[in-house]
């Protein structure tokens, strides 16, 4: 059901869109960023292992435990939901698709509300592997480590503003159809950190999700599965961008390293 007539993505709302419509709208979006938000503060502490009850590395105790074969088959489903959601939906075809049948202004709200709910379903189901791989006893190096793991979330939250936080999690489109305008497309921007590399905010998670003083088997799973997703989904997006872009990415792509400043 479409929320707002509109006779093209880019079409200005017509009288059809009342107020109420209007209202509706803006109330799903900004319930679908504080989901968002909530989720995104979930996962530090369930990668980091503090404050929240489950974490990466265990669970509350209910007295039952899996073996490792179903943890390791329930935890690599858990996070390919997460993947083909979060990469499908992100995809040009399946915007132009989703934009046929349903508003425009809500199309990366309910991109970052499946993206959380996939990511509830994925702390939920979750299954620590306790077995430790590595465990740093210095206390210097094992602060630096957990120093290194918050400072990555930093960086990602940091970016996110860099190239537009509310835009990037759908509060600006709800914001401007309320006020009954249309929203400006993405632009394609370079400031700060995106000056040096091409991917701050995957840099911030891969920082975020390695950097631990105590590395279990099932938080090590949780790196390198969620990092070679990342390595997948910077193919796709810079697929994307180019498409978008054209020679201006591809000069950028030139001349801005991937992830690593001058190296790659
Ligand atoms: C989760 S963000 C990740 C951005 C970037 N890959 C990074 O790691 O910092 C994905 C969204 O950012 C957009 N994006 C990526 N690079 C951008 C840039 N330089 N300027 C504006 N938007 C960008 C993509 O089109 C996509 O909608």
């Amino acid at each position: 059901m479409s929320i707002t007539m509109h006779t093209g993505p880019n079409a200005a709302p017509t009288a059809v869109s009342s107020l109420a419509m209007r209202l509706l709208t803006l109330c799903y979006g900004g319930l679908a960023y504080l989901i968002f938000f909530g989720t995104f503060l979930y996962a530090v502490g369930f990668v980091s292992g503090y404050v929240v009850p489950k974490t990466v590395d265990k669970t509350v105790d209910t007295g039952s435990t899996s073996s490792l074969t179903t943890a390791l088959l329930i935890n690599l489903v858990v996070m390919s939901i997460f993947a083909v959601q979060h990469s499908g939906m992100a995809r040009q075809g399946f915007k132009r698709l989703f934009t046929r049948f349903a508003s425009p202004a809500i199309e990366r709200s309910t991109y970052v509300l499946l993206a959380s709910l996939t990511l509830i379903l994925l702390y939920w189901q979750w299954r620590p592997m306790p077995a430790v791989v590595w465990n740093i006893e210095n206390p210097a190096l094992a602060g630096l480590a957990t120093t290194g793991g918050f400072l990555g979330w930093l960086i990602v939250l940091y970016s996110t503003f860099l190239i537009s936080h509310f835009e990037l999690f759908g509060l600006t489109q709800v914001v401007t159809h309320f006020a009954g305008r249309v929203a400006e497309p993405m632009k394609f921007k370079t400031p700060g950190l995106y000056r040096l590399i091409r991917h701050p905010i995957y840099l911030g998670f891969i920082i975020a999700f390695w950097s631990t003083p105590t590395m279990t088997l099932g938080h090590l799973l949780f790196a390198a599965v969620t990092t070679a997703y990342i390595f997948v989904g910077i193919y796709l997006e810079e697929r994307d961008l180019v498409a978008l872009f054209g020679s201006e990415y591809r000069r950028y792509r030139e001349k801005v390293a991937m992830l690593v400043p001058g190296i790659f």
